[in-house]
């Protein structure tokens, strides 16, 4: 009989798996799996039990917000063997989730994690940690660390903090150099993202046009301290529209970027906090993971 490992947090979003448990299960079974079920009891759960477990199981599903995806994936990366991974969202935003197509209705996505199709998805890899959508440091981040539920405000905030700021030098930045490909770019950044997925902080289209989730490559934005009032002006629309008309942002793809700052900054991987190292290098993994989405 085939195995499968469902892993979820039971308090993830407003605790509405407690609902739906009996009758994910059950769509688990009929599809001829035999069942091992593992409520998260603490932080670094999933990942410590897909990372020993993975091995022994012929699917894996987890169910949770972004935190609880992140875990698994990362498990997944370190496991010695990978396993398809399913998918049952339970967050509050799940940007990722829609860039795959995943359903946001649970049984839906129960269905998709057992009889949907494997997607071969792109995960990156953020000094010895993963990620599986999103890696970013700067204004935006510091309020998203706490809950996800966040980042739906995130550019509300930004605008709230570079507008509020009396004088531009109340912005925190970091120097940093920045190498990717041959290119080296030396400036201070109040805000960089790199990500794999069509939606961040729930907006569509953030990271740009024509992103694959399997191409390879990262999309990254990195935004400089504003020289002055005007550049200030310049990135505050941009952010408003959404489309990249300053110089005052970059945005490029890449496979492979290293970030060498002059301090310890604090990052996000996936909307969790993801420690404060001075170097990171992140490295695209293509097609690393096999996700169960929609047929
Ligand atoms: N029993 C538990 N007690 C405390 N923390 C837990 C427990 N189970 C999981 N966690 C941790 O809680 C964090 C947040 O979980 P998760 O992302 O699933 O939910 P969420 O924050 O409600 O979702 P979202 O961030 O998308 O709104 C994860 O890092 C996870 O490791």
């Amino acid at each position: 009989m085939k195995k499968l490992l469902f892993i979820f947090n039971p308090y993830s979003g407003k605790a509405q798996i407690k609902n739906k448990l009996l009758e994910i299960v059950d769509i688990m079974v009929k599809a001829g799996y035999e069942v091992t079920i593992y409520p998260t009891q603490a932080r670094a759960d999933a990942l410590n039990l897909v990372q020993k477990r993975a091995k022994k199981y012929d699917l894996v599903v987890c169910s949770g917000g972004d935190g609880t995806l992140d875990e698994a994936v990362s498990g997944m990366m370190l496991s010695e063997k990978k396993v398809p991974l399913g998918y049952i969202p339970a967050g509050s935003t799940n940007d990722f989730a829609n860039s795959l197509k995943i359903p946001k209705d649970m049984v839906k996505a129960a269905k998709a994690a057992v009889s949907g199709k494997k997607f071969a998805c792109d995960v990156g890899k953020f000094n010895d940690s993963f990620f599986i959508y999103v890696a970013a440091f700067g204004i935006f981040t510091a309020v998203s660390y706490k809950t996800s539920q966040e980042w739906k405000n995130i550019l509300g905030h930004a605008a709230y903090i570079l507008e509020g700021a009396k004088s531009l030098h109340e912005i925190t930045s970091y120097h940093m150099r920045v190498e990717y490909e041959d290119q080296v770019i030396e400036d201070e950044f109040i805000y960089g993202m790199i990500t794999n997925s069509n939606s961040v902080g729930g907006f569509k289209n953030m990271t740009g046009k024509n992103v694959l989730l399997d191409d390879g490559k990262f999309e990254v934005t990195l935004i400089r301290k504003p020289k002055n009032l005007v550049e200030l002006n310049e990135i505050l629309a941009s952010l408003s529209n959404m489309i990249d008309d300053t110089d005052a942002i970059y945005s490029f793809k890449s496979d492979c970027i290293t970030f060498y700052a002059e301090e310890k900054v604090p990052w996000t991987l996936d909307g969790e906090y993801g420690g404060n190292p001075q170097e990171v290098k992140i490295s695209n993994q293509q097609q690393a993971l096999e996700i169960m989405v929609k047929k």
